[in-house]
């Protein structure tokens, strides 16, 4: 192993350095620096406006940070545009669920594929045997996702008229089909009952524990982040207020004073 890839092997999975964002005159987040090791599960927590979804956003490359930077095994991801983080092992899902509704499910993970594959326009008209080799490959393994997901049985329903806990699980499989080292999930727990967040939960850590894939979680409900992460980053204000384990964070008596503060308390 050369020495930089040595290096490279020791580098956090994912660094954010000194980041700052500035909105017009609105410090939306202020030097915040923290690391992702492999195979962690970090939940990313704060009051409502203290810049979780901005550095979000900064994160699946939405925003530009006005300061700072963030690695990706040791190299700046700051000059990839968003639709191009897939091909580096960046995965994320949205907030409110962005699905092409009248697709089925099976399509609407395959959509997930499209960053692993090497075919264009010209060998799809040539089609050389290894691009018919590269498609069995690739609705393998996405049938392989629904069923890890338990998608199998809809897998050929459009999902618009799906439940929408199965749908946010559509959206992991379409993550979950690019094959990333690292998931940003963006407040997945919101709109699923009380039951369904405690199955999320339980999947989430599954899907570390079995594919080894690093989670990035940013989560209003508390439970679900003190229950699965490993390791919890709290901001406020844009600035990090605390870093730890989940039971260091939540008897960090900044954050309970930032918690008490504010409506989410
Ligand atoms: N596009 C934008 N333009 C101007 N100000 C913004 C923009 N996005 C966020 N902000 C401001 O930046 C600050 C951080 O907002 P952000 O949405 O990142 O916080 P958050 O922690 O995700 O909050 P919430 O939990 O309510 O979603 C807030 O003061 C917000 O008003």
């Amino acid at each position: 192993m050369q020495q930089t890839d040595v290096a490279r092997a020791k580098a956090p999975l994912l660094a954010v350095r000194d980041v700052s964002v500035v909105f017009g005159g609105i410090v939306a987040l202020n030097g915040v620096s923290f690391d992702m090791h492999r195979g962690q599960i970090l939940g990313l927590i704060g009051p409502n406006g203290a810049g979780k979804t901005t550095l979000f956003n900064c994160l699946s490359r939405l925003y530009q940070p006005s300061k700072g930077d963030i690695l990706m095994e040791g190299d700046s991801i700051l000059a990839r545009p968003a639709h191009r983080i897939a091909e580096i092992g960046i995965g994320r899902t949205f907030q409110n669920v962005a699905l092409f509704p009248n697709l089925s499910v099976l399509d609407n993970a395959r959509v997930g594929t499209h960053s692993r594959t090497r075919s264009n326009f010209i060998t799809d008209s040539i089609r050389p045997p290894w691009v018919g080799r590269a498609e069995a490959a690739t609705t393998k393994r996405v049938d392989d996702i629904l069923g890890y997901l338990d998608l199998r049985e809809v897998a050929h329903v459009p999902v618009a008229g799906l439940p929408f806990g199965t749908q946010k699980r559509v959206e992991l499989a379409r993550a979950l089909a690019a094959e990333p080292k690292i998931l940003l999930l963006d407040e997945p727990a919101g709109g699923l009952n009380h039951e369904e967040v405690y199955g999320l939960g339980d999947l989430i850590r599954k899907i570390r524990d079995d594919r080894g894939i690093t989670v990035l979680l940013v989560e209003h409900h508390m439970g679900l982040v003190m229950s699965i992460a490993d390791h919890v980053v709290a901001l406020n204000f844009g600035r990090k207020l605390a870093e730890g384990t989940p039971a260091q964070v939540q008897s960090d008596p900044d954050v309970i004073k930032a918690y008490l503060g504010s409506k989410d308390a």
